[in-house]
């Protein structure tokens, strides 16, 4: 039984290039998140609907103005979110709770900075890009490897679907991006549920399909970690564009042409800069238990 006081949430309905969020503050209320109520809040059927959530909190790190933490669609909380970063500026900047520009924002794996400033809407510099195995917590092990200028790419059979050659690339969170001919044919739906749940992932990944348009333009379709394809993925445009230059098929900077719309990523072999948009679309309230008591009687039928 649910005791009376009802738990409203105030929420922000945002998204950056068509990845869209539920963005929460949670500075000035008391949001206890668990991937049920994730899960409640991001249905598009039983909730509000969003790709991700986005939670707002007070910073643990001294030298962070707030602490932003994300959950995918299926609940799962994870390491960062590149155009969540860009509305999550936007959203601290238009609910009054600082007015500083840039922010350092702090994520699990350190501080990033954002700066709504950029004629191209926000700007954000993304915090650590690795590369290799270690980077996605892939098991490479026994797998055919070969060297694409400086980028080590990996073969990975796929189960009916023929293989897949993956540039292994970790913005915080893991990215798997492969070169197709366009985007529009790539086997998205076919081959990245596969790749996004892969045993050799020990965490999952996200899967990326990249078309080469030329060497400052791509085109990008992400098959996202806990949140199927989306219309664009940040962190996938920041993996996609140092991948295809360590591969010697881009230079810095690159336009990414996404589903929802386009993204800049700039990298200088060290720090990776992504700008774009940032919309607010509307707010609201809503009741997360009985959301999440909603949703509890949701039933899959087709599987
Ligand atoms: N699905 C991603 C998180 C959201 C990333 C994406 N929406 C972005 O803009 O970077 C993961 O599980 O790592």
């Amino acid at each position: 039984m649910r005791d009376n006081a009802a738990m409203i949430w105030n929420f922000v309905k945002m998204h950056g290039a068509g990845n869209d969020f539920v963005v929460l503050d949670g500075v000035r209320q008391d949001i206890q998140m668990t991937p049920e109520r994730a899960r409640a809040l991001a249905d598009r059927h039983f909730g509000v609907g969003a790709d991700q959530l986005l939670l707002v909190e007070a910073p643990h790190h001294p030298d962070a103005d707030f602490r932003y933490r994300i959950f995918n669609a299926d609940g799962s909380e994870v390491e960062h979110c590149g155009n969540g970063a860009r509305c999550f500026v936007r959203f601290v900047h238009e609910q009054g709770l600082s007015r500083r520009n840039p922010l350092r924002a702090e994520i699990s794996t350190g501080l990033i900075t954002l700066d709504s400033t950029d004629p191209d809407g926000v700007s954000a510099e993304m915090g650590q890009t690795r590369f290799g195995p270690q980077a996605v917590a892939f098991d490479s092990n026994g797998l055919q490897t070969a060297q694409i200028g400086n980028d080590t790419v990996y073969t990975l059979p796929l189960a009916g679907h023929g293989d897949a050659v993956l540039s292994l690339v970790g913005i915080s969170n893991p990215h798997a991006v492969q070169v197709v001919d366009d985007v529009r044919t790539a086997p998205v739906a076919a081959t990245g549920p596969i790749i996004e749940s892969h045993p050799r992932f020990a965490n999952r990944v996200n899967a990326g399909f990249m078309q080469i348009v030329d060497r400052h333009n791509i085109a990008l379709r992400v098959y996202e970690r806990g949140a199927g394809e989306t219309l664009a993925c940040g962190t996938g445009a920041c993996a996609a564009v140092a991948a295809g230059i360590r591969r010697g098929l881009l230079e810095s900077p690159v336009r990414v042409q996404t589903h929802g719309g386009v993204l800049t990523v700039a990298w200088d072999g060290e720090v990776l800069r992504m700008s774009g948009p940032a919309a607010t679309v509307f707010s609201g309230q809503v009741d997360i238990d009985a959301l999440t008591e909603q949703l509890s009687s949701k039933v899959a039928l087709n599987r």
